[in-house]
């Protein structure tokens, strides 16, 4: 658990570092951090995550709802989700890549992202041998976060065993731990897979 300054000062650090890995283009993405008095640590909506100040973090309740008369990121409705469904969660990352946009619209009306024998799959938790098959959530984008946030609820909750990540289709990838730094390696892992995942479908001349 952490403070509110401790949380902000973290948030900016991962936006440098997803930015510098070319995760948070322009102004996409949004960071947020589980406090230890039962609100959350957030990103404001429109900042640059690579040039965020402690001031572009806000604090908002756990159903969204602003502390601070900020303006919360347009997605916190699904960093909720994410604290709601997983009670261990302390860090929440939403990242932005090319090759995560384009493979989940080539996977056109699959409802998952599956990635099999890699061996970075290991980081996710229980995950001890490359050789195992992880489906990945994957939902189409929309605007309607009350409504992407109900579909993916049972979505998450349903999911043996928990897996700390879902993919919004031709949008970006949400990746979640018990701490931020544990929430930046699932992002850059992820990341990294879904790299992969679009070679090797690519090569095979997959697609649409
Ligand atoms: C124009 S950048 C992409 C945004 O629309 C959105 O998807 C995003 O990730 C950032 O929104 P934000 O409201 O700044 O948290
Ligand atoms: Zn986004």
């Amino acid at each position: 658990m952490i403070d509110f300054t401790d949380a902000a000062n973290a948030i900016v650090a991962a936006g440098g570092r997803l930015d510098r890995l070319g995760l948070a283009p322009a102004t996409a993405g949004n960071y947020s951090m589980r406090l230890d008095d039962g609100t959350m640590a957030i990103t404001v909506s429109g900042a640059h995550k690579g040039r965020l100040t402690p001031g572009q973090v806000m604090r908002a309740s756990l159903e969204g709802a602003s502390l601070d008369g900020k303006k919360p990121s347009a997605e916190t409705l699904l960093h909720c989700l994410v604290y709601e469904v997983d009670g261990g969660a302390g860090a929440v990352l939403h990242s932005h890549s090319v090759a995560g946009t384009v493979l989940s619209r080539a996977l056109a009306d699959r409802s998952a992202i599956e990635l099999e024998g890699y061996e970075l799959l290991k980081i996710f938790p229980g995950v001890v041998d490359h050789d195992v098959r992880i489906a990945m959530p994957l939902v189409d984008n929309s605007q309607d976060m009350p409504a992407l946030a109900a579909q993916l609820r049972p979505i998450l909750q349903a999911a043996t065993p928990p897996l700390p990540a879902f993919y919004i289709r031709g949008h970006g990838l949400y990746a979640w731990g018990p701490t931020m730094d544990a929430a930046e390696n699932l992002v850059e892992a992820c990341e990294f897979l879904l790299n992969c995942a679009w070679e090797e479908l690519k090569l095979n001349g997959g697609g649409r």
